[in-house]
């Protein structure tokens, strides 16, 4: 759906060349919820504005939809530009309209006429639950609302991509899930393709279902959500995956205690898998941290836990017989 072969994008200024975004392929499937995360600087704007050319790459290919978005001329990029929709951390409406003529800016520019632009428009208020604020203006609106008018004007042609550019950035908690709740919907229930950009590793884990770490404009590790939040290879994805976590305190543990890292997947995150094994292997086991949570919807349980007395070695295995992954800590 979205192919990117070798992009790069350079920024030339008195201080000296950087490299935002560095030789990037990528690939995202039809259908996907799609998180790239980084820190600050990393490239990620950059990255996601290459995507429909607000950023035009110094080198390297971007396809949409089967398009080369970077061989299109002017005429031809707009036009393509209406079938990849965007939305934005500081939403960018035009104050000085209304909310119904915000939405409807995108379908009279394309030049659509005024009844069905109006039909439009009713129909994608009434969707994002807008209706009664048509006629106000975006100061008149909170956050959320302001975003859900952001992203109502970014469905209106009917896009097939949605990128969004830190969306739930300048939200409150409550309604940063309001948006991924609608967001998540609009890919389950069109079939759209979403792109998301963010530094903020809970919208990933609540809606991608696949990740991109970004460091440098280089991708230093990706795979599905689960996997590279459960067992990160790339010291910028642990770290910040450690972000506002506690760290364990090994000095807890009883003397001489075999410690581990856990990670049970699906519905065996629920099962007695631990104590069962701990009866049969005849060991005392204490948890020194752990998360029961889900994943884009999967549970998942990871502890570290120090296992006492008994036979420690036989009590990972049977775990690890039950696909539960065990590593050493
Ligand atoms: N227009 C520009 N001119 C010069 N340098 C730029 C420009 N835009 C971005 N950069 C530089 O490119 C690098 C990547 O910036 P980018 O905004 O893509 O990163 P980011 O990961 O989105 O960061 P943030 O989360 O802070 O927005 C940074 O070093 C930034 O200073």
């Amino acid at each position: 759906m979205i192919r990117l072969e070798g992009v790069t994008r350079r920024y030339r200024s008195a201080a000296g060349d950087r490299t935002a975004v560095d030789a990037v392929d990528l690939h995202v499937a039809r259908g996907e919820v799609f998180g790239v995360v980084g820190r600050s600087g990393a490239g990620k704007s950059t990255l996601i504005r290459a995507i429909n050319r607000l950023e035009t790459p110094d080198a390297g290919k971007v396809f949409v939809d089967g398009r080369e978005i970077t061989a299109l001329n002017a005429a031809d990029l707009r036009a393509a530009r209406r079938r990849i929709g965007m939305i934005f951390q500081h939403f960018n409406l035009l104050n000085a309209k209304t909310i119904e003529d915000n939405v409807a800016f995108p379908l009279r520019l394309e030049g659509r006429p005024e009844a069905e632009v109006k039909a439009r428009v009713k129909e994608l208020l009434a969707q994002l639950g807008l209706a009664d604020h048509a006629k106000k203006h975006p100061a008149q609106l909170s956050g959320g609302q302001k975003q859900r008018v952001g992203i109502a004007r970014a469905l209106a042609c009917g896009p097939s991509v949605l990128l969004c550019d830190e969306a739930t950035s300048a939200l409150d908690p409550e309604t940063t899930e309001d948006i991924l709740n609608l967001l998540d919907g609009l890919n389950r229930d069109l079939g759209l393709t979403i792109v998301l950009i963010t530094h903020q590793m809970e919208v990933v884990r609540r809606v991608c279902d696949r990740v991109a770490v970004l460091k440098d404009g280089k991708i230093v590790e990706q795979g599905a959500t689960a996997d590279v939040f459960l067992h990160p290879q790339h010291a910028v994805t642990r770290a910040m995956l450690a972000e506002g976590e506690e760290g364990i305190d090994a000095s807890v543990a009883p003397a001489g205690a075999r410690m581990a890292r856990l990670t049970f997947r699906g519905p065996s995150t629920y099962e007695p898998e631990l104590s069962r094994v701990a009866r049969t292997a005849g060991v005392d086991y204490s948890i020194l941290s752990g998360r029961i949570s889900r994943i884009r919807g999967e549970p998942y349980g990871q502890m570290t836990v120090a296992f006492t007395g008994g036979d420690a070695e036989a009590a990972l295995a049977q775990l690890a017989a039950r696909g539960v992954v065990v590593e050493a800590v």
